[in-house]
């Protein structure tokens, strides 16, 4: 089986092309491709489907590190805009049909963009329940900590955390998050610091993963909680341990969230089953 493996800021994947509509290996073997020590090594596996709208270029699934499925994966769907291009099945422009709908993704001069969904924000787009919320965001209770968040949906559920000083946040309250009936289907957990109204800094805990060297749709969603509190502009540059993301959104109910960053190639291989 050959395969691609990619990495846009630090977040890595494999991309296999299952555009003939070939069935996917199991999910075990899945998992075992991904697995850092005895398979290739990725946060996330992009596998390319065929379009299932027409005029769109192509569609694709994302599967977890752990075997599990996401509803969306933005460095993922830039790397997959990458390869497409390369691959001479997107020209300068054109939509993906993601597990979300459609991903719009276009090449830029340097590095690629996309524009997911319109973020949501309401308890059961996330899906969420049992916490208590006011116009500032949301708390819950973890241990002893009263915990202050947003959450966000990108076709993905995302909490969001202000911290003052990313070095210091507090990332060991992730998996106690994750795994909170308050978000029966999970969640990533993003800690933001506000360094400016055009400048973040972002380290995200990703479902299924762990901590990634960059999230796209975690960028899209510290972006976006933050501009629905009014404390950042129209664009925000986002520092993540793997490199910089820019997420662009005005605010509009129905406007998708861009997304723009690096998509790198690393190796090409045949993983044998
Ligand atoms: N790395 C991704 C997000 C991948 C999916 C996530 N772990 C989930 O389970 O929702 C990105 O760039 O958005």
């Amino acid at each position: 089986m050959r395969f691609t493996k990619m990495h846009g800021a630090g977040n890595d994947f494999v991309v296999l092309d299952r555009r003939d509509g070939s069935p996917l290996p199991p999910r075990h073997e899945l998992a075992h491709m991904a697995d850092r020590h005895t398979g290739i090594g990725c946060d996330q596996l992009m596998i390319l489907t065929p379009a299932q709208r027409p005029g769109s270029v192509a569609g694709y699934r994302i599967v977890n590190q752990d075997g599990s499925d996401a509803g969306q994966c933005g460095n993922g769907a830039r790397c997959l805009a990458a390869w497409l291009h390369r691959d001479g099945a997107l020209q300068r422009e054109g939509v993906l049909d993601s597990p979300a709908g459609p991903v719009f993704a276009r090449v830029l001069d340097e590095g690629f963009e996309v524009s997911l969904s319109a973020p949501r924000f309401d308890a059961p787009s996330i899906p969420m329940t049992g916490v208590s919320s006011d116009e500032s965001g949301h708390r819950l209770r973890v241990g002893d900590c009263d915990v202050r968040f947003g959450a966000v949906s990108m076709g993905n559920p995302h909490v969001v955390i202000e911290v003052d000083e990313i070095t210091a946040a507090p990332v060991e309250l992730a998996a106690t998050l994750q795994s909170h009936p308050a978000f029966p289907g999970g969640c990533n957990v993003g800690f933001v610091q506000r360094v400016t109204r055009a400048h973040l800094r972002l380290r995200v805990i990703e479902r299924g993963v762990g901590e990634t060297l960059a999230c796209g749709s975690g960028a899209c969603a510290a972006h976006a909680w933050l501009h629905h509190q009014g404390r950042v502009d129209e664009h925000t540059a986002i520092d993540l341990p793997g490199g910089r993301l820019g997420a662009t959104w005005a605010g509009g109910r129905e406007e998708p969230v861009r997304l723009s960053g690096p998509a790198t190639f690393v190796f090409e291989g045949t993983w044998n089953s």
